[in-house]
């Protein structure tokens, strides 16, 4: 079974594709009883004629306790200029979450999809002292959709011709693109492009939630397809290489901090951590990043 934390935006678009992929069971659970057990009435007339699956909602925390996998996309409000904004009520919210799934269900695979997603993704590791290998933070590989989005964009090519494409380090204003393992058409990026171009790309993937936010109210579909993958490499033993964050232990040359590094996932959650080689100006870009997240985390 997997449990999702919040029935909003992000929670019922990942319960939607969950249900009508036949994946799992699901269980809508929300702060306000009503809403989880509207999106599991309306969830539930996707499941395909043919399927054992089914969903229901509530806000009773004790019914995640047989749950594989437990999401959590619960939130206290909007972020209007940064994912920072809401800092402290998020981490009150996550702690008081965290005590829930410990009580419950503390063998369960946990995925963060909260904002501030790093942040989160620590304190809740902290919290539950789960195993590392077993939270999970989902951002970085929405960021890396994002920039192979715009790189397609700019070449105009379909984004099946553009490999290698990821994005490291904090879901925030400090994020990495990683430009020197791009390929396009095999040829790589950076003999295609100008350091202008560079930091422009930048600046339009850091921004990109803003420009979405002009045209409608919140991102929904791409975090709910990133996180989707996911959910199903664990539960498929599909082993999946994605960028993702967990709470390093020296990878990276990073300790204290959960950010986004390339993992291997499979069964048992994050089964390895991969360290890719990076050019000196992304290394230090990194480092930046990693003492971003962990000055919020040593302000809380
Ligand atoms: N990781 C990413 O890349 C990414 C992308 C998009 C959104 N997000 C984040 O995902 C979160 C959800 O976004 P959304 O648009 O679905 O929000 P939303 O406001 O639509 O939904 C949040 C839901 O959580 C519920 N909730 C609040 N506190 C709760 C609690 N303690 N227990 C259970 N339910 C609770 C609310 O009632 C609400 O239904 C936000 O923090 C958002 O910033 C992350």
């Amino acid at each position: 079974m997997i449990s999702i934390i919040g029935s909003g935006k992000v929670g019922t678009a990942i319960a939607f594709l969950c249900i009508s992929t036949s994946l799992d069971d699901v269980l809508l659970v929300n702060r306000t009883k009503d809403k989880a057990i509207g999106e599991a009435l309306d969830i539930s007339n996707a499941v395909p004629e043919n399927s054992n699956v089914s969903i229901h909602g509530t806000d009773d925390f004790s019914k995640i306790i047989d749950s594989d996998i437990i999401v959590i996309t619960a939130s206290t409000g909007t972020y209007l200029k940064s994912r920072t904004e809401m800092m402290d009520a998020q981490v009150k919210m996550i702690k008081n979450i965290a005590k829930e799934i410990k009580k419950y269900c503390p063998s369960a695979i946990i995925l963060v999809v909260s904002n501030p997603l790093d942040v989160l993704t620590y304190v809740f590791q902290k919290e539950t002292k789960i195993s590392r290998n077993k939270v999970i933070g989902i951002a970085s590989s929405l960021d890396s959709s994002r920039f192979r989005y715009l790189l397609s964009e700019k070449f105009n090519l379909n984004q099946s011709q553009i490999n290698n494409v990821i994005v490291l380090g904090e879901h925030g204003d400090s994020m990495v693109p990683i430009f020197s393992r791009v390929k396009i058409n095999k040829m790589n990026l950076l003999e295609m492009i100008d350091e202008t171009e560079q930091n422009l790309i930048t600046t339009e993937i850091r921004n990109y939630w803003k420009s979405l936010r002009k045209f409608k109210s919140r991102s929904q579909f791409g975090i709910a397809k990133n996180t989707f993958d996911v959910i199903s490499s664990i539960i498929k033993n599909n082993e999946l290489i994605v960028p993702a964050s967990i709470v390093l232990n020296g990878e990276y040359g990073e300790k204290d901090v959960s950010m986004g590094i390339p993992v291997k996932i499979n069964k048992d959650g994050i089964k390895e951590i991969i360290e890719v080689k990076l050019n000196q100006a992304e290394h230090s870009l990194l480092k930046i990043s990693a003492q971003t997240i962990r000055d919020c985390i040593n302000s809380l």
